[in-house]
């Protein structure tokens, strides 16, 4: 069997300006479209990642393919793992980690478990996984390396990027980048000016425009 692990990847530059936005911002700014399942937590909510996902399937309690993920990755890569939803396994821990940042790669997601916490926090290394589990993987397993993925309930091509925050994790098509930073940049300014409108004491009704949805309700307030 020969695998493929050629794929394009956006424009760097434009990969960084899109990390300036929260994964929020960017899954309402392309129509509330990308969110990865809550379920995929980060293990320390200031571990924070963004960039092109290198992609894997692995069995089950098998970590044999993330290992060949890790090893053809490239630098500013996210190994993005899909393993079935398995908690009961410590598929990556604080020695892959050191192998990872050793490669600069900008991170990994996975939807089986991850051991070692508390040093992958002091590493800093950022992980999101579907659990924390200290069971150990076996080594067995050939399967997809840079193929499209599905993860946390969204399908994950490689090159699309991966945006991930304290809040979740979005993904964002390799070619609706530049278009998903217009909108997320809109968004912010519209942000700003509701949040200057509140702070200067207008209320959230009159400025959220929810009157008339209010009476359209038949809902009547009283003071
Ligand atoms: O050994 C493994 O397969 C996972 C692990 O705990 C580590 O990377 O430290
Ligand atoms: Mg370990």
């Amino acid at each position: 069997m020969r695998l493929n692990t050629k794929f394009d990847r956006p424009d760097p530059a434009l990969v960084e300006q899109l990390a300036r936005f929260s994964s929020a911002t960017i899954h309402e700014a392309q129509g509330r479209l990308g969110a990865l399942s809550s379920a995929l937590k980060p293990v320390d909510p200031a571990m924070s990642l963004c960039g092109p996902a290198f992609t894997v399937r692995c069995a089950p309690r098998d970590n044999l393919m993330l290992q060949v993920a890790i090893a053809h990755a490239q630098p500013g890569d996210v190994v993005v793992v899909s393993a079935g939803e398995y908690a009961e396994a410590g598929s990556f821990g604080d020695v892959l980690a050191n192998a990872c940042q050793a490669k600069g790669l900008a991170g990994l997601v996975t939807d089986t478990g991850v051991r070692d916490t508390s040093e992958l926090r002091k590493l800093g290394f950022p992980v999101f996984s579907y659990s924390v589990s200290i069971k150990g993987t076996v080594k067995e397993t050939v399967g997809p390396l840079a193929e499209p993925i599905q993860i946390g309930g969204e399908l994950v091509r490689p090159g699309d990027v991966i945006r991930g925050d304290a809040d979740g994790l979005v993904v964002v098509r390799r070619e609706d980048v530049a278009h998903a930073i217009e909108q997320a940049r809109k968004r912010e300014e519209a942000e700003a000016a509701y949040i200057a409108a509140y702070r200067s004491g207008r209320s959230v009704i009159e400025v959220s425009k929810l009157a008339g949805v209010l009476e359209a309700k038949g809902l009547v307030i009283e003071e």
